[in-house]
């Protein structure tokens, strides 16, 4: 058929695609037009399209069929698959249920679906022989301790998923978590991993911190692994191929993987890992389910953390260890391995910023607004449009790129980066005169004094935005910029606990650094933030969004903007479409839960 005229409405590659689908098949166009949602959705970060949710419905400018009609064209157009059916066959997308994939989204989340119930269940230790070990390693603290929970939790099952806010110890939990395995099991070979390298660094370095508070012995201390890796570099992504070095033919050789700052990980990346990692491994995530998800599609750990809940023998287990509460019984294999940590140790019972992050969670506009009105020492709104405030915000941060551009000019590292992390400008958007490139083009000119005549200069800031395994770069470092002592330039990068230094020349893809978006401050914290909105309220601009930019301060938050848009945002909550949670789910019909 004809490319249909509701096409425009669609983004450009929804349009190349659906495009191209009119062009080989004669179809219905509800079939292109649920085909053209189900990529529209994706793009959004979903992984499937609800089709129940549109049936029925005026969408695009068509009134779309009854769910049972539109099912039924979609699947003789030949536009997608049944499951169970001709799995040989390709169709660019799939059916399952009311869920309509794109057919790559329906393998990921299957494979993923796979291995997971495949590995879900108890470990092989024993909670008789766990609880005199964490008794020493929890000393002086009660038997419902939530961080000991959490612990005995994550070593009685396979699959362990721990979600907490900032604060609540999840670092503190895992490195016990770790000293009690390689006193269970000395050989444990054990890995740590981030999705980003400046996550994997911030690992070591809080594993480093709870550790020195552990009594260990000697042997366990010296086992303890002290090095991160980024997912990318852990599986052996390599830039000319999607597929990566370690895969179910060639495992990691690994017993047990500890991976934080999961809910960044997407659902292809995490179909890769489980399928990389011996059935045998133990799998520990950590992070937390309230931070926006990762930018490509899927919100695996924050559905795998709403499992939640108790099997009779998993409980049973459990309370040989710890006292537990009653909770929700299982729903999944899952639900066992599930440990959510509520209270935060970051921020005292009067921090404004810790209350802030709560109300932003909650969607409690009110609340947030109020507080954010209230005079708190360590909170500050700057209420109306960016043209009524850009002056005072460079006023606000001319002191603090003044100490910046001193420590550039002792050209030490150490001390550049010190001053460069203390405090980070966060913005919602990307684009237009609130979004990242903006802002950075005007801290680049009004604060750093660049002219935009020299490529590089001494002081500039910047992140990299694609992987470089050669030169071991990876998106989402920061580069600063100092002079060499011989009229040059080196940029540096934080590594290993040191720095290393590489020519601007040679740097892969990389924007400048002075503000970043909330996406890209993900796994990182600063003394103080400022986020920057935008002065129309966005789609992009959601509770999630807001409570992540707030969380990344460990001192004192800054909202400027509209506090009208600032509401909107906090009340918009998202839920990402997948079939995950259902597809984990115990099969309600043949479950029993004796
Ligand atoms: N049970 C506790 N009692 C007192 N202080 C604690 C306790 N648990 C953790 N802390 C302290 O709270 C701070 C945060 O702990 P930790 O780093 O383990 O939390 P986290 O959840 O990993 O934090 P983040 O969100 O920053 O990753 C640390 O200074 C730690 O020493």
């Amino acid at each position: 058929m004809s490319r249909p005229a509701w096409l425009p409405q669609t983004r450009p590659l929804t349009r190349q695609l659906i495009g191209w689908l009119a062009s080989c098949r004669p179809c219905a166009e509800t079939s292109l037009a649920a085909a053209a949602l189900a990529l529209e959705a994706s793009l959004d970060g979903h992984v499937c399209l609800r089709l129940d949710q549109y049936a029925g419905r005026r969408v695009l400018g068509l009134t779309l069929p009854p769910l049972a009609t539109w099912r039924a064209d979609l699947l003789a157009d030949g536009v997608c698959r049944g499951v169970g059916t001709d799995e040989d066959a390709y169709t660019p997308l799939v059916l399952d249920g009311d869920r309509l994939y794109l057919t790559r989204l329906w393998w990921d989340e299957t494979r993923l679906v796979r291995e997971l119930r495949e590995r879900a269940g108890p470990s092989n230790i024993a909670p008789q022989k766990l609880k005199p070990v964490l008794d020493r390693l929890f000393p002086g603290r009660p038997d419902h301790d939530g961080q000991r929970v959490a612990a005995a939790t994550a070593l009685l099952n396979r699959i362990a998923v721990i979600s907490g806010g900032p604060g609540t110890g999840k670092t503190s939990t895992v490195a016990r978590v770790l000293a009690a395995l390689l006193e269970l099991e000395p050989d444990s070979r054990i890995g740590l991993a981030a999705p980003t390298g400046k996550a994997a660094a911030r690992m070591v370095e809080a594993l480093r911190g709870a550790r020195a508070g552990l009594a260990l012995d000697l042997v366990t201390a010296a086992a303890m692994p002290d090095s991160a890796t980024t997912l990318h570099r852990l599986l052996g992504f390599r830039p000319d191929s999607a597929t990566p070095r370690h895969h179910r033919e060639q495992p990691l050789a690994l017993d047990a993987l500890v991976v934080d700052e999961a809910s960044m990980v997407d659902l292809a990346m995490f179909a890769h890992l489980l399928d990389a990692l011996p059935s045998k491994s133990r799998l520990i995530l950590l992070g937390d389910r309230d931070q926006l998800a990762s930018v490509e599609p899927g919100a695996v750990f924050a559905e795998l953390s709403e499992l939640a809940g108790h099997s009779p023998t998993g409980a049973r287990r459990l309370s040989r260890v710890c006292t537990i509460e009653t909770g929700p019984a299982a729903c999944s294999p899952l639900s066992d391995g599930v440990a959510l940590l509520r209270d935060s140790y970051r921020f005292h019972a009067d921090s404004g910023v810790g209350a802030l992050a709560r109300h932003a969670n909650s969607g409690d506009a009110a609340a947030a607004l109020a507080l954010l009105q209230g005079g708190h020492p360590d909170l500050a709104l700057q209420a109306g449009d960016a043209a009524s405030w850009w002056h005072a915000l460079l006023a606000r941060l001319r002191p603090a790129f003044e100490t910046y551009r001193a420590a550039v000019a002792t050209t030490d590292p150490a001390s550049a980066f010190a001053a460069f992390q203390r405090l980070r400008v966060l913005c919602a958007l990307r684009d237009g005169p609130t979004g990242v490139a903006a802002i950075n083009r005007l801290f680049a000119a009004r604060l750093m004094g660049h002219d935009g005549r020299r490529p590089h200069y001494p002081g500039e800031a910047l992140i990299i935005r694609r992987n470089d395994p050669t030169l071991g770069l990876w998106n989402g470092d920061i580069g600063l910029t100092l002079a060499d002592g011989e009229g040059g330039l080196r940029v540096w990068f934080e590594r290993d606990g040191g720095f290393r230094a590489l020519s601007p020349y040679r740097l892969p893809q990389y924007e400048p650094a002075y503000a970043m978006t909330v996406h890209q401050s993900q796994g990182s914290e600063f003394d103080e933030v400022l986020l920057i909105l935008p002065d129309e309220d966005s789609p992009v601009l959601t509770r999630s969004l807001i409570y992540t930019a707030i969380t990344r301060a460990r001192r004192r938050a800054e909202i400027w903007g509209r506090p009208d848009v600032l509401a909107r945002g906090i009340e918009r909550g998202t839920r990402r479409v997948s079939g995950l949670g259902e597809r984990l789910s115990f099969d309600p019909a043949t479950y029993s839960s004796n």
